[in-house]
């Protein structure tokens, strides 16, 4: 169903309570299902990748209850096999939970939707495997067959994402003899993400040792229980803080972190090089915008999950923007390189994809009927382009859901 997408007639000015991460309310569900006993997690994110996550986890025997402001997790005795686990297009379920399921007492099937069997899954099955798993597939669907007695040792190449590494990681305390993790490959993207599940681990017990900055030792020994809060997702967040600095408006986010491993704290530096003023007090954030933005080169290998908004910063800055990087987001939600150079392309905006990324010459877009490829953040990078540009809509906005249900009605209150 196509969307009208809001033009913003003044600058943006307001404030929003953005909701909790979707990188940390997965893990610390997931981590509460491997916990000595139960685990109050608080502040959890309610979005299809939670719901699906908690699906999958119910289905191996877990009980997830909600009490109040937290869900209460408990683990079963025994994981139990699960005929049918939908991972959606979930990445942190697709690649967290089959791990999980090679430690159950039966084996599980594995589905997800259309696109999601286009996402790279070969080296987290292949590292099941090598725990000693029967998998039977490269790519969803596939079923993993537990083995009678884990192993311990995996290399894989995690050039294609950084949740392969993290999803064997998650489960190794349980292991009963741990687990030695290489990579192999050439680059490691999205090292944040794998810093968190490091220190999530941690936090819950675990003995996480990093000898190299390609390989992890993790001593067996179990998790404890933990009840944790979760953090605002910065990424989302971004999105917002970005509706201000194009307009030259004002956009405040309380709750930020003052220390954060969510690579979506990494958009503070982003958006004061490209000119817009962060300001930082009592644990909240302001972007001021100053129009207009001037492009930059810019890194987004650590925060790849930041692309689809800078690139609309991007198209709206003066000169050029080069974005390095992040050649593995062809595999994300959608081949989110090819999808920006076609939705720029389509407002008019002169874009090119790199090997590694996308170079943008900024100017001024045109009213677009944008595509949003089932991705969340090509929404987010639709609506901010139609800020400037009136008279352009989605086709696809319920895909926000995946992550931030609530996008349009915040949106539409800020914006507006
Ligand atoms: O572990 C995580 O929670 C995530 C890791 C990253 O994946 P990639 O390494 O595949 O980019 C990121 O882009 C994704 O949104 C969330
Ligand atoms: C890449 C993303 O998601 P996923 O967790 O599905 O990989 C994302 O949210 O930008």
């Amino acid at each position: 169903m196509t969307t009208a997408l809001p033009f913003a007639a003044a600058p943006v000015t307001g404030g929003l309570v953005v909701p909790g991460s979707k990188s940390e309310t997965n893990r610390a569900l997931l981590l509460a299902a491997l916990g000595d006993g139960p685990s109050r997690v608080t502040g959890a994110l309610d979005s299809r990748d939670s719901r699906l996550m908690i699906d999958a986890l119910r289905a191996l025997g877990v009980s997830v209850v909600p009490d109040g402001p937290a869900l209460v997790v408990t683990p079963p005795p025994q994981f139990t096999g699960a005929d049918r686990i939908d991972c959606g297009l979930a990445g942190t379920v697709m690649r967290f939970v089959p791990p999980l399921a090679a430690l159950a007492d039966g084996a599980s099937t594995f589905v997800g939707d259309p696109h999601a069997s286009e996402r790279p899954m070969g080296p987290l099955l292949d590292g099941l495997r090598q725990l000693g798993a029967a998998v039977d597939g490269d790519s969803l669907p596939f079923r993993v067959d537990p083995p009678e007695t884990l192993g311990n040792r995996a290399e894989i190449d995690a050039s294609g994402s950084s949740q392969f590494v993290s999803g064997l990681l998650l489960i190794a305390p349980r292991l009963p003899r741990g687990l030695t993790l290489r990579h192999t490959g050439e680059r490691l993207p999205s090292l944040p993400h794998i810093a968190m599940t490091v220190a999530m681990l941690r936090a819950r017990g675990a003995t996480v040792e990093t000898p190299d900055e390609r390989t992890w030792v993790v001593a067996p020994g179990g998790l404890r229980a933990l009840d944790s809060t979760v953090e605002p997702d910065l990424t989302n967040a971004s999105v917002f803080l970005a509706a201000a600095a194009v307009t030259g408006g004002r956009v405040t986010v309380p709750g930020w972190p003052a220390q954060s491993l969510q690579p979506g704290a990494l958009f503070l530096d982003v958006i004061s090089a490209m000119g817009a003023t962060v300001e930082r007090h009592a644990g909240e954030v302001a972007v001021v915008g100053s129009t207009p933005l001037h492009g930059i080169d810019v890194d987004l290998t650590a925060a790849s999950e930041l692309t689809p908004v800078v690139a609309a910063l991007g198209a709206l800055a003066s000169g050029r923007t080069t974005i390095r990087g992040v050649a593995h987001i062809r595999g994300h939600e959608t081949d989110r390189l090819a999808a920006l150079t076609r939705e720029l392309r389509r407002a008019g905006i002169d874009a090119e994809e790199t090997p590694d990324g996308l170079t943008i010459l900024g100017g001024t877009p045109r009213a677009a009927a944008f595509e949003a490829y089932a991705d969340h953040r090509m929404v987010h990078f639709a609506a901010l382009l139609a800020l400037v540009a009136e008279g352009s809509t989605i086709d696809d906005m319920a895909c926000v859901g995946k992550t931030m249900p609530h996008f349009p009605v915040d949106w539409a209150g800020l914006v507006s």
